[in-house]
């Protein structure tokens, strides 16, 4: 797998002044509150921040799973409100990639079968280069025909990985990918994907309310009350921890 060129300034996903209210009247929710943010391609970026900071509504509105409001959002160069709801589900499906907590892979499909599932679904073949030097990337060359069940959530976990770059993603978005992992199958499914990003030159988003997660990326961004409040390169986990802390007012 040879990892291909890419400049820092070019942007993988980015929204724009986003804000997302969701409901209306006195019960709504101010959940985006002006949110400018991008983040580079090539790179992995985790976004923090107290629980109810709007961490996961940020995440879907940039990755085309929910809408926003105001503002707009971007995956590359496509501003995803100009898309209609098929052009968005293809857009979902040929350029974006989703690790979740629950690993949801399909129990009776074998590994291989699950890390290609979504190309089958799409009729394409894929490459089949690529997949098979991702197989090695995410150590799964001697579990390929096993199913689900037989395997331990880390690997599970490791097998939705290579399920999220199997189509060559320009960006895979990953919501707590370690929230149901103990902490040294959750240390492997940090270093993979940093490893990911780094051999394979792709881009990866993660949501996380771990400083430990969080360090493993190149650069955290830190949400408070829906806004962007402050960003970190080369975090480490203290600093990371002393950021938060920040943000704990006392009552
Ligand atoms: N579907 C929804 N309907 C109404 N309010 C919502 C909805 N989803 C989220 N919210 C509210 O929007 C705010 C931001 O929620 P969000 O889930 O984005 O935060 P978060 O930072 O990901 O939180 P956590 O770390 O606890 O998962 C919260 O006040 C939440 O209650």
């Amino acid at each position: 797998m040879t990892a291909t060129t890419t400049t820092t300034t070019r942007t993988a996903a980015r929204v724009v002044d986003a804000v997302k209210v969701y409901g209306s009247g006195d019960t709504s929710v101010r959940a985006l509150d002006g949110v400018s943010v991008d983040f580079p391609a090539g790179r992995f970026t985790a976004i923090m921040g107290p629980s109810g900071s709007g961490k996961s509504t940020l995440m879907h509105c940039a990755a085309g799973l929910d809408t926003l409001t105001s503002g707009t959002a971007h995956i590359g160069d496509t501003e995803l409100g100009t898309l209609d709801d098929r052009r968005l589900t293809l857009m979902r499906r040929d350029r974006v990639g989703f690790v979740f907590q629950a690993y949801n892979l399909v129990p009776t499909l074998t590994v291989v079968e699950n890390i290609t599932l979504p190309l089958d679904l799409a009729g394409d073949t894929g490459d089949k280069e690529w997949i098979d030097a991702l197989i090695d990337v995410v150590g799964l060359r001697g579990r390929l025909h096993h199913r689900p069940s037989e395997l331990s959530g880390g690997q599970q976990q490791r097998v939705a990985v290579a399920r999220a770059f199997a189509g060559r993603p320009d960006v895979v978005f990953a919501d707590e990918p370690t929230g149901n992992l103990d902490s040294r199958s959750g240390e492997e499914v940090l270093g993979l994907l940093g490893r990911t990003v780094r051999q394979t030159a792709r881009t990866v988003v993660m949501v996380t309310h771990d400083p430990v997660a969080a360090a493993h990326a190149d650069e955290v961004v830190f949400l408070a009350d829906g806004r962007l409040v402050d960003r970190m390169t080369s975090p480490t986990a203290d600093k990371v921890l002393d950021r938060m802390k920040a943000f704990e007012v006392p009552s």
